[in-house]
């Protein structure tokens, strides 16, 4: 199994405080790998750290075996390593296809001769294709203000999966969606993912998505991976329990109340 992302020794300190220790992560290629812990616990700090938004104090971090540790996020995009984010990061005030058409611009390093055409027939043919893949064709002409939360997310992802990555981080991609677009909303990612053959790594509150979706669990406490494998295995860990996801309730005893 080729080896995608390695970490080791990945550290993070503001001041005094630990917001990542020793962080020693190896994941193979097609994982789709889930990260839990309380608020605080120092997931997004990892994700910043492994997609250029976040420097390391020290440690190293390999992708695709070369190191990747320094280089900034449009730079680790063009190697095949992308990301969402918890808020998405979308241009508001603009429609759904010009959101696309400008990220695929910036990935055609156009950003800033604007004087040049953004919706080129390519890009558009791009934006529609990753538009019907993630069933949010309907607001292609319609403003971001006007789409629901999980169509923002879906949008958002979308505009992460441009330009074919190998990896994508998302960080807590169901946060703010309602109950019940949640699933659709996953099952459209996860049905993306697959089709592309892509590995996943993602943060997630929702202990009912992790077990639906993940394979293998990264648990961070205070900094620290205290649990790191099957989905069971780690939502069973009493530490886990204890220090992420809380203790499952006991079953009602026959005739009990
Ligand atoms: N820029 C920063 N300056 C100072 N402290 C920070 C900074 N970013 C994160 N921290 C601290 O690092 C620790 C880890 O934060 P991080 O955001 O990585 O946690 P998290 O697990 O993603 O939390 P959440 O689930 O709330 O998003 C926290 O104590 C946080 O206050």
């Amino acid at each position: 199994m080729t080896e995608i992302l390695k970490t080791v020794g990945l550290s993070r300190y503001f001041g005094a405080v630990t917001a990542a220790e020793d962080i020693n992560v190896t994941i193979t290629e097609g994982e789709i790998v889930g990260v839990i812990g309380a608020n605080g616990a120092g997931k997004t700090t990892f994700i910043n750290m492994v997609t250029g938004y976040l420097p390391p104090s020290s440690g190293t971090i390999e992708f695709g075996g070369k190191p990747i540790k320094g280089l900034g996020p449009r730079k680790l995009m063009r190697k095949g390593l992308t990301r969402s984010f918890q808020i998405p990061q979308l241009f508001l005030e603009l429609p759904v296809i010009d959101n696309l058409a400008i990220a695929l611009a910036a990935a055609d390093h156009q950003q800033f001769q604007m004087i040049r055409p953004v919706h080129t027939k390519d890009r558009l043919e791009a934006a529609e294709e990753i538009l019907a893949q993630m069933n949010i064709a309907q607001y292609r002409n319609e403003m971001v203000t006007a789409m629901p939360q999980g169509a923002r997310k879906l949008l958002d992802i979308a505009i992460a999966m441009l330009g074919s990555p190998r990896m994508l981080l998302l960080d807590e991609p169901t946060s703010g969606v309602s109950v019940e677009e949640k699933y659709t909303l996953m099952d459209t990612v996860m049905e993306a993912v697959r089709q592309r053959g892509l590995t996943v790594l993602f943060v997630e509150h929702d202990m009912e998505i992790v077990q639906r979706y993940v394979t293998r669990v990264l648990a961070f406490a205070s900094g620290i991976v205290i649990k790191d494998g099957p989905v069971d295995e780690v939502l069973a860990d009493e530490k886990v329990q204890e220090l992420v996801t809380g203790k499952p309730k006991t079953a009602k005893t026959e005739g009990g109340a």
